[in-house]
């Protein structure tokens, strides 16, 4: 009894620790089917504990068991969303203080993106009334140098004219992919890595190229086809359906907090 008074900074530490962490995979499989097993996965770690706790040893010893076998099924299952978690971590520039201070924004209770989805959203539809192809990348946490280099760099804050401009067909930087990071656009005619998964052969390679970015990295990507003029939202390599434009906005505002 004595022992559980005696509360340490090493304790509080390890809370906080734990709290980060949970919130990092929180992050991660929000907005998926996987938020059910992550809940499901917590609630058998807490009864176990407590089982233990209360020195239940029958059946603590099953949930252990239970629970050890399960992580090996969930590494095989998840392993995607466990390489995305990785990598977030280590794309996580703690040496930068407003890099960190992004990291830890969960804290507030009301976050706001200064990207403007609007002007971005309302371009794309210019694009696709023209049928003019197009490829946007939105950045998010996971920092994507390692496509960045195989463009070039820009440095121009968002505004429809200029984004207009690079995708026009005859322009020298229409092809392959921007990179819009909060409001400035950073990198243009990038080549992004291309999704190996089964998709109807109506989808080239530009649809190809965001479904890969996205599977690989927490980025969001809007395409605008060339062929049907038709703008697609994806997230986590999965087209994200809406009614709207002002859903889609909503949307991609949304996720991006
Ligand atoms: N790896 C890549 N990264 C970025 N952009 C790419 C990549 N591969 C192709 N693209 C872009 O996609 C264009 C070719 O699109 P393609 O017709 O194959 O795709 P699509 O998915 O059918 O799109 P659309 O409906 O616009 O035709 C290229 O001109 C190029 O700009």
């Amino acid at each position: 009894m004595l022992d559980f008074l005696n509360f340490n900074f090493l304790d509080a530490l390890d809370i906080v620790l734990v709290a980060v962490l949970l919130y990092y995979i929180y992050k991660l499989l929000k907005g998926t089917v996987a938020i059910n097993i992550f809940i499901g996965i917590a609630l058998i770690v807490l009864i176990w504990k407590t089982t233990q706790a209360l020195q239940m040893e029958m059946l603590s010893g099953l949930l252990g068991t239970l629970i050890s076998l399960g992580a090996i099924a969930i590494l095989i299952v998840f392993q995607p969303e466990v390489r995305k978690f990785l990598l977030m971590l280590g794309s996580t520039n703690f040496t930068s203080k407003r890099s960190f201070l992004k990291q830890l924004k969960f804290l507030k209770t009301e976050i706001h993106t200064n990207m403007d989805v609007e002007t971005i959203v309302k371009t794309c539809k210019t694009l696709s009334s023209t049928r003019t192809g197009a490829l946007i990348v939105l950045e998010r946490t996971n920092n994507l140098d390692f496509v960045k280099s195989s463009g070039d760099k820009m440095n121009a804050e968002v505004n429809q004219p200029i984004l207009e401009s690079i995708f026009y067909k005859n322009s020298p930087l229409h092809d392959g992919a921007i990179i819009i990071k909060e409001n400035n656009i950073i990198a243009t005619r990038i080549i992004l890595p291309l999704s190996n998964k089964d998709l109807p052969s109506r989808f080239g390679l530009r649809h190809r190229a965001a479904i890969g970015v996205t599977e690989k990295t927490d980025a969001l990507c809007l395409i605008v086809s060339e062929e049907t003029g038709k703008l697609s939202y994806i997230k986590d390599g999965e087209f994200v359906l809406y009614k709207n434009d002002t859903e889609l906005i909503e949307t991609i505002r949304y996720d991006l907090n």
